[in-house]
């Protein structure tokens, strides 16, 4: 049998890393998990277990909070790219980082005191390979929600097909987003942008189908922020049933619903500029959504 080690990568997985900045009264708090993960010439601790080339993951995970100390966390795209060009940089045998970060929301109650914010997560990927560098950014369940202007019709029945038609239902998913950023960008203004136009899209644009609407949000995305190459959209289909009342002599008139959680449709897709830079390396160790 012959066989040899196929490409391999390795590193920390889910830093938790929270900082407080007591510049002023006005205390700020960032809560971030930070994963890391280094390639290279890696082979011989694989095939003898000789560990003189690995950059210990305990060590990544130390330079991630050293960082944080030192040069603190401003935009999270600008920390993960001053680690991952740290890890290629300073070890000949690295050739490679792709350093993940998601970011946790907070509200503030006071000064310094802050409650747990929604589930939305901001998300960044980046990837440095030699001298080059991706950054691919984004959210997670962002929930949204509408009562109306929503329709589902004119799918193929069959004889296992039972779901009524419905030209005004409720409209409900949490977006999962990824961008691929290209050249200069101003990460936070951008994020927000981006996700304000998600949102808006999602409720203004009157739907015929998740598929429908999941197409105008990544258009909307890309007509107004050329910063923007591409950009995948996850929005699970988040069914709320109207139930039937009639065995309690009760009129429903689209005012009461079951929201199931499971099974969910899943509708996936992207949007792509024609003439977006070479996406490289940008995607290819992602899940294809
Ligand atoms: O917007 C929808 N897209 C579908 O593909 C689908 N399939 C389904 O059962 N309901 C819906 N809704």
């Amino acid at each position: 049998m012959s066989y040899s080690l196929g490409p391999n990568q390795y590193g920390k997985a889910e830093v938790r890393l929270v900082t407080v900045s007591r510049s002023s009264s006005v205390h700020s708090l960032r809560d971030l998990t930070v994963s890391t993960s280094l390639r290279g010439s890696l082979a011989a601790t694989h095939l003898t277990g000789d560990n003189s080339d690995v950059v210990a993951t305990d060590t990544q995970k130390n330079t991630v909070y050293a960082f944080a100390k030192d040069g603190g966390v401003d935009e999270i795209e600008d920390f993960a790219l001053r680690l991952g060009r740290h890890f290629v940089t300073s070890f000949e045998q690295i050739s490679g980082a792709r350093i993940l970060i998601d970011e946790h929301s907070w509200d503030r109650i006071s000064d310094h005191a802050f409650s747990g914010g929604s589930r939305e997560v901001r998300t960044t990927a980046v990837t440095v390979s030699g001298s080059d560098h991706w950054v691919v950014s984004g959210l997670r369940d962002l929930v949204v929600l509408k009562t109306t202007g929503s329709e589902f019709h004119g799918y193929p029945k069959d004889k296992y097909t039972t779901l009524p038609e419905t030209s005004d239902r409720i409209l409900a998913t949490a977006v999962t987003a990824r961008w691929r950023y290209q050249g200069t960008v101003s990460y936070t203004e951008s994020f927000a942008a981006i996700r304000s136009l998600l949102v808006s899209t999602f409720a203004a644009k009157h739907s015929l189908s998740l598929q429908q609407t999941l197409y105008a949000m990544g258009s909307a995305v890309l007509e107004a922020r050329p910063e923007v190459a591409e950009i995948r959209l996850s929005m699970p289909n988040k069914h709320h049933f109207v139930v039937d009342l009639s065995p309690f002599g009760l009129e429903n008139n689209n005012e009461v619903f079951y929201a199931a959680d499971r099974p969910y449709g899943l509708i996936e897709g992207s949007v792509v500029r024609d003439d977006a830079e070479d996406a490289g390396l940008a995607w290819y160790s992602l899940p294809e959504f």
